[in-house]
């Protein structure tokens, strides 16, 4: 008997792959990919696992059985058509642009043993899917596929022992309601599960189908929570109804929730259970009207207001029942100047809130909380898209696998040949499955868009070019992706050229972690050529085999969430965003907010430029109205009315001015000890740039083996070159600090890492980089330093000394300069240094002091860049503290 891939097996047994993986693992077979070929024995033993738990009973177990997403098909069928599905086996046969299909497809892949090439296979249903289900006997569903699966409808899932009350008799023709990914399942013949609910219909007294059956079990359960909806709703409507005028009684008594109603918080899990926010445009209509922002709800606690990132002075003082006047004067008196219509930050809400005995609910508008499906209704969720970001080296080939992908010119129409802007682009592969494609010009967006907190993609192509290897950029994107946590698929391109050397590209690669599957890894090569076109079917099916592992999920039926790609301004049409849908559906007409813009969608349009009414998840969509030109990264998301949209970005505005604010939360060596006391860090994430490769080697090496049972040392990424935007980004992203190794940061990425709190540190000797890090881990488990500043200098003028580099001119305008102290070196407002003075002189002789409305010379120490007339120097001193451990 030959060996089996673990996906044919799946799909022989017409399973999923990720379930055959945990099943075989649950029988003591080691697996790490579906690609993995699994010995004979283990593929007979699941065979007949599989017929053992087939094997038809005299009672009626259709429900689970015909919930099986794979139940449509025999074994002994799948590999019929495996074969001849797919079109024979001829490899070159284009996947997307098949004729239309007639006929409903569904899609699946199948390998052809011969010639060892798994292919995607188009499975025409010509025999109603409730004839095969009749002909094969049902097997038992687990009951997590049933709940994963997104078409299903929970009763239907509900396991054979639910369904005691049916008569025993031999197993009869239960009607296919599988979803097979095709569109079979909207069959009207087949009674699909997810089709038009049949709740009404009384159940017959016998010969029902178990969809019926399980029917007013399911009805109850949905009449309960609409029950419920309704219920919150009459609570919201009674809020609403309140006069303006009319104080609410009790306040103490009442939750206010000015977010939790139709106006505020358009993304609330409960409002779309209720269906609302589609249906809720009169009602928007109805309720223009400053009194509509708040909602109340009975309750016996303690006033509760719900805030996303903001709410205006007015809507806080309804909260509170209170006149607006009142909490303006409040708010002085806790230092914050704001009139009515001015809006307050969530933090400074709570502050307030405090005063009146309420509390504050913040609830996040960040890329975690508004894009996790957790407060998705489970039965919401579908399967989605994968998105894919194709990276690699320079002139690699990622813009002709993205031009032989979706079959059109970018390449040619590009200026210079260069990938000169982000695009994010769908690809149709027939029978429903899409790729979301990102075009990204390297690895810069991608780590950009991460460090502001967008996780965008599911799946990294490395484009890796056969003739030329792994070079720089190849491995600056691994790193990029593995500290992402992306799995990688590597396309190895340029096959068709003479001198293309694929096994080198692997070997090249497994040295990088990136080992092979066929050489006992579980990393996915595939060989290809994108100019010829060799090996696309291949990698797409590969795509989609990741895919179904990741189990990728979305609700469609809610408002709007993803990210923006990229934005710009547009002469003719204004500012015009590329926004990823990730999850949700965005309509034409939808309020969206993107990090500090916001606007109505007035029109959309689809890769190709087509206009388009909606976009569901993993869709990319060309967006105009948004007011101005959010950053690649921001997250977009749908929000009820343009008000809530205002207030939001007015609070963000606030937000981003504060630069400090931006930078919290940033791992740095200073703070190390406290993070690994408080338990908040398990390792801490580096970024090595040096002068020479060699050095990068050596640090690593060297920190690598650093002994530490609490932290470990994780070297995200490592290089030769000056520490660059990118690094910083990267750091940013992975929360890592940087060492620079007889390098500098380029000025642009100094600014950056100071406006991100990055931690960059700069040495010359090896020994003192382990050092530094060793006493980062021990020196301060006995001390706490803070910084404490003495002193104030402003730069009068610059004199280059021989020998000594910059000295800069000062004059003294607050406290003191030490000779011992540091200094931060500011311009603009940014950072550009920060260390140890190299000199302190008054005219030509060192001085231990220099104080206020004095001049003095100042060298700084490590410091090689321009000191510029009107800079700003800041003395500090380092101040221990004790620490005490046992608290
Ligand atoms: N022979 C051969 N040439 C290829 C193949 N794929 C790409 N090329 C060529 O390689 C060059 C670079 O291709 P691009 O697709 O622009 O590479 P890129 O990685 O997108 O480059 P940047 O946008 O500059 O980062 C072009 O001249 C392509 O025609 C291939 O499979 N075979």
């Amino acid at each position: 008997m030959a060996k089996l891939r673990v996906h044919e097996l799946a799909k022989e047994l017409g399973m999923n792959t990720k379930e055959t993986m945990s099943e075989l693992e649950n029988m003591g077979y080691r697996v790490t990919s579906p690609l993995q070929s699994v010995e004979p024995e283990m593929v007979s033993k699941m065979r007949q696992h599989q017929q053992d738990s087939e094997a038809p009973t005299p009672q009626p177990k259709a429900s689970a059985a015909d919930t099986s997403p794979a139940d449509s098909q025999k074994p002994s069928e799948a590999k019929s058509s495996s074969s001849k599905g797919s079109g024979a086996s001829t490899p070159a046969e284009p996947l997307y642009n098949k004729e239309s299909a007639a006929k409903p497809r569904q899609f699946s892949f199948s390998r052809d043993n011969k010639k060892g090439a798994i292919r995607f296979q188009e499975q025409r249903s010509s025999t109603p899917s409730t004839e095969r289900q009749a002909e094969r006997p049902s097997r038992p569903e687990s009951p997590s596929r049933a709940e994963r699966s997104p078409m299903y409808s929970k009763a239907n899932a509900t396991p054979p022992a639910a369904a005691p009350a049916k008569p025993a008799g031999p197993p009869r023709k239960a009607p296919d309601r599988s979803f097979t990914g095709g569109k079979d399942a909207f069959d009207k013949d087949s009674k699909p599960a997810f089709g038009p609910r049949p709740v009404r219909k009384p159940a017959p007294a016998d010969g029902r189908t178990v969809l019926e059956e399980l029917d007013p079990k399911e009805t109850r359960k949905k009449d309960k929570v609409k029950e419920k909806e309704r219920d919150k709703a009459k609570e919201r409507v009674k809020a609403d109804d309140v006069p303006v005028k009319k104080p609410i009684k009790k306040a103490e008594t009442v939750e206010i929730d000015p977010n939790k109603i139709r106006k505020m918080d358009s993304w609330d899990a409960d409002e779309i259970a209720l269906g609302r926010k589609r249906g809720g445009k009169k009602k928007k209509r109805k309720d223009k009207g400053s009194q509509q922002q708040v909602s109340t709800v009975e309750s016996k606690k303690q006033l509760k207001i719900i805030v996303h990132e903001a709410i205006s002075v007015a809507d806080f003082a309804k909260a509170v029942s209170k006149k607006a006047t009142e909490i303006v004067a409040k708010l002085i008196k806790l230092g914050v100047m704001a009139n009515i219509n001015q809006v307050i930050d969530a933090e400074t809400a709570e502050l307030l809130a405090d005063e009146y005995g309420a509390m504050v609910e913040i609830r996040k508008l960040d890329h975690e909380h508004l894009l996790s499906t957790e407060d998705d209704i489970q039965e919401n969720l579908q399967s989605r898209s994968p998105i894919v970001t194709i990276m690699g080296h320079v002139d690699h080939g990622k813009t002709s696998l993205l031009d032989s992908i979706r079959s059109s010119a970018v390449v040619t129409g590009e200026a210079g040949g260069i990938t000169q802007h982000i695009g994010a682009y769908n690809v149709d592969l027939g029978s429903g499955k899409k790729i979301a494609f990102l075009d990204t010009p390297g690895h810069e967006a991608f780590t950009q868009m991460r460090a502001r907190g967008a996780k965008v993609t599911d799946i990294v192509i490395l484009v890796v070019a056969a003739d030329d290897g792994v070079m720089p950029q190849t491995i600056e994107a691994i790193n990029h992706a593995k500290a992402a946590g992306v799995p990688i698929i590597v396309a190895v391109n340029k096959i068709d050229k003479p001198d293309a050397n694929p096994q080198r590209v692997m070997q090249e690669l497994a040295e990088r972690d990136l080992l092979p599957e066929e050489w006992g890894g579980t990393t996915i090569y595939c060989n290809i050529s994108a100019k010829e076109r060799i090996g696309i079917d291949n990698l797409m099916e590969m795509i989609m085999l990741q895919a179904e592992i990741l189990d990728l999920k979305a609700n469609p039926e809610r408002e709007a969430r993803g990210t923006v790609v990229e934005s710009k301004l547009d002469k003719q049409r204004g500012a015009v965003s590329t926004i990823l849908v990730q999850n949700g559906t965005l309509r034409k007409g939808d309020i969206v907010i993107a990090g500090t813009c916001y606007g109505r969608v007035r029109a959309m349009f689809d890769d190709r430029g087509k206009p388009i009414n909606e976009a569901g998840p993993s869709t990319p969509v060309e967006v105009l109205g948004i007011n101005g030109v959010p950053e690649a990264g921001d997250l977009a998301a749908v929000v009820a009315d343009e008000k809530t949209a205002r207030q939001i970005c007015t609070s963000r505005e606030e937000k981003v001015k504060n630069t400090e604010l931006t930078s919290k939360g940033k791992m740095t060596l200073d703070d190390l000890f406290s993070h690994m006391q408080s338990g908040t860090i398990k390792e801490l994430g580096i970024i090595i740039k040096a002068d020479v490769h060699g050095s990068a080697e050596a640090i690593a090496t060297s920190l690598e083996k650093f002994p530490s049972d609490q932290v470990k040392l994780r070297i995200i990424h490592k290089g030769a070159g000056g520490i660059t935007e990118t690094d910083v980004n990267l750091a940013s992203a992975s929360n890592a600090i940087i060492i620079g190794f007889s390098v500098r940061a380029e000025p642009k990425a100094a600014e950056l890492a100071q406006r991100e709190g990055v931690d960059v540190r700069l040495y010359n000797i090896i020994y003192e980089v382990v050092e530094d890090i060793k006493k980062a881990m021990e020196g301060l488990l006995d001390k706490q330093v803070e910084e404490l500043v003495i002193g104030q200098a402003s730069v009068r003028q610059v004199f280059r000394v021989p020998k000594q580099g910059e000295i800069a001119g000062c004059m003294m305008t607050e406290g003191k300069a030490t000779r011992n102290s540091f200094a931060r070196l500011i311009r603009n407002g940014n950072v550009l240094f920060k260390g140890k003075l190299a000199s302190l002189k008054r005219f030509k002789d060192d001085v231990k002091e220099v104080v206020k409305g004095y001049e003095c010379g100042i060298g700084l120490d490590g410091y090689n860049d321009p000191i510029e007339e009107g800079d700003t120097l800041e003395f500090y001193i380092l101040e221990e503290k004790t620490q005490t451990l046992d608290i």
